[in-house]
Parts: structure tokens; sequence; C-alpha cells
């Protein structure tokens, strides 16, 4: 019987610690502080900063979700997340993406002090996290999240064989660090990938986020693999799916997230959790 992994549980599970460290911090006269910057009017990203700024707002944060429009310049983006970064009520900074393309999406990262970067995007954090070096340091959101995940299910990873399909700056590449930090055998597919049959048949752990409806079937994967479905896509009728053929693929896997209640939930949750971290590192 496949065992279904419930974020939106978890979500609220690490929501309710998070609260407990928010009322420790309180205590020390400290209040977290999360901005959200979102540029123009992108309907899916709306929604995800909304939903972070209500979050943040819930668990007591000084909550800042600054709008700036599609035509912003490359100047003024820079300028205001430089504002915030010498605003010290502020622990954690982030561009809501995608972003317009008059906006460089690198240069726009490595504006954001590596102190207060809670996505975990800047060079400066994601080679601490292939160093692995120990230090405290942020991690991209949706992968940590998937740890976390597979933490509490008491899914081990180490000596495991990892196939993640998609390799994204967001979720692939993190989190192929993050499993290889703990002992995974990690292989990334992607569109160019020869074989990709062969890793996928012989994954105990498949991973997948690459924004295709329906990607992954049963008969693509390993009796009893744990499958993660990173996926958001709206299907025809317009609701929210994963990459993953959720019905059928449950008849062969041991334990899979769903779309919705899944990963999704764990993003922002661990936002929450990471905003904390930066609020409590910054203090220490
Ligand atoms: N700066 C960032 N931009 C983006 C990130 C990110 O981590 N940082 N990730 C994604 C979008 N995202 C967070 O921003 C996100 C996506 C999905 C969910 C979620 O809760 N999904 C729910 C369904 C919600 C719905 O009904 O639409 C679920 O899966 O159950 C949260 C956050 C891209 N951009």
């Amino acid at each position: 019987m496949v065992k279904i992994l419930n974020g939106k549980k978890l979500a609220q599970q690490l929501n309710e610690h998070t609260a407990q460290r928010v009322a420790n911090l309180k205590a020390k006269g400290i209040v977290p502080g999360l901005a959200v910057v979102l540029v123009g009017e992108d309907p899916a990203s709306m929604i995800y900063t909304r939903n972070k700024a209500r979050q943040a707002d819930k668990l007591g944060f000084k909550s800042i979700l600054k709008k700036m429009p599609s035509t912003v310049t490359q100047d003024e983006l820079l300028a205001t997340i430089r504002q915030l970064n010498a605003d010290p009520c502020i622990h954690g900074i982030l561009v809501q993406e995608p972003l317009p393309d008059q906006i460089n999406q690198s240069a726009v990262i490595e504006t954001i002090s590596p102190e207060k970067d809670v996505d975990g995007f800047n060079p400066i954090n994601v080679g601490k996290l292939y160093a692995n070096d120990g230090r405290h340091f942020p991690v991209a959101c949706t992968p940590r999240g998937v740890m976390t995940m597979l933490e509490q299910y008491q899914i081990p990873v180490a000596g495991k064989d990892v196939v993640i399909i998609g390799r994204s700056r967001l979720v692939g590449k993190p989190l192929q660090a993050l499993m290889i930090n703990q002992n995974a055998t990690v292989t990334m597919l992607h569109h160019a990938s020869t074989d990709a049959e062969y890793y996928l048949k012989h994954a105990d752990i498949v991973v997948v986020g690459i924004g295709k409806a329906n990607f992954l079937h049963a008969s693509d994967i390993k009796n009893g693999a744990v499958v993660i479905d990173v996926g958001i896509n709206r299907d025809e009728q317009g609701h929210l799916v994963g990459d993953v053929d959720f019905d059928d693929v449950s008849s062969v896997a041991s334990a899979i997230t769903p779309v919705p209640g899944g990963v999704g939930p764990m993003t922002i949750a661990t936002l929450m959790q990471q905003t904390v971290d930066l609020a409590e590192w910054s203090n220490q």
C-alpha cells in the first residue's frame, strides 16, 4: 500500500515549531523580518507572494510585500534590494521568480546580502552548500522542504540511489547537493540524458521537477520507489497537477507526494523556518 506524504500536515507542524521559535526571539526583543519583492503581475507569483506575506503575518513576523511594476528597471530593483539590505528590521529578503526579461536575474540574486538571502540562491550560499562545511547558511526552500519531508517520514537517503529529473537552480541542483551531503548516490537527468530509462528503473528515490503534467508513469520506475513530485502544472480543466501521473505511479511506489498538498506547502513553511534561522544567526 503506497504511503501518501502529506506536505500540508507537515507544513502545519513546521509552522507550529517556527511559532515557538518566534516567541523565544521576541522574548529577547527580536522580531523576525521578511521582505518579499514581487515584480509584475504574474497570477501565480501574486498568489505565492501573498501567501508568503500572510504566513509571515500569522507567525508574528515584521513582513513587507514590496510590489513593483513589470516595467521596473534593473537599477530601480537593485536600489530597492540595497535599501532592504540596509534595514536592520529585515532578516530575510527574496525576489519572486520569474522576473521580466529586462531584469538580469543573477545581478538581482548577487545584490541580496548573503546574510539575508532567505531563498539561498546567492552564489556565496550555493558555494557553502556544495562545500558542506558545517557553517550556517540558507538553502533553497523547496529542496530543503523535500529533505525535511523525507526525514519526518523516516525515509533514509544515505546509500540510496536517487534520480532527480530537472536541473534547475531552484530545485534540482540544490537538491542534488543536499542529497550528496547526506551520502546518497545522485543521478541528474535532463532532456539530453541518454539511458534515462535505465537510471530511473534502478532508483530508490525519484524526484521530478520539470513542469510537464503526467510525465512520470508507473512503468518508468522500480517497484517500491519513493516518488517526490515538485511539478506545478494546470490541466485542461485548470486543476493543479504535478509532473507525476499520481494514480498510476501510486500502484507501484512505496511512498509518493501529492499535488496539491505535497512539496508546495513545505516551500512556504521552510521559508518561514529559514527567516527565523537568519534572525537567530544575525543575533549570535
Ligand atoms: N524567489 C522564489 N521564486 C519562486 C520560488 C521560490 O522558492 N523562490 N518557488 C516557486 C513558487 N513557490 C514559491 O515561491 C511556490 C509554489 C507552490 C506553492 C504551493 O503551496 N503550492 C500548493 C498549491 C497552491 C495553489 O493552489 O496554487 C501545493 O502544491 O499544494 C508554494 C510556493 C517559483 N518561484
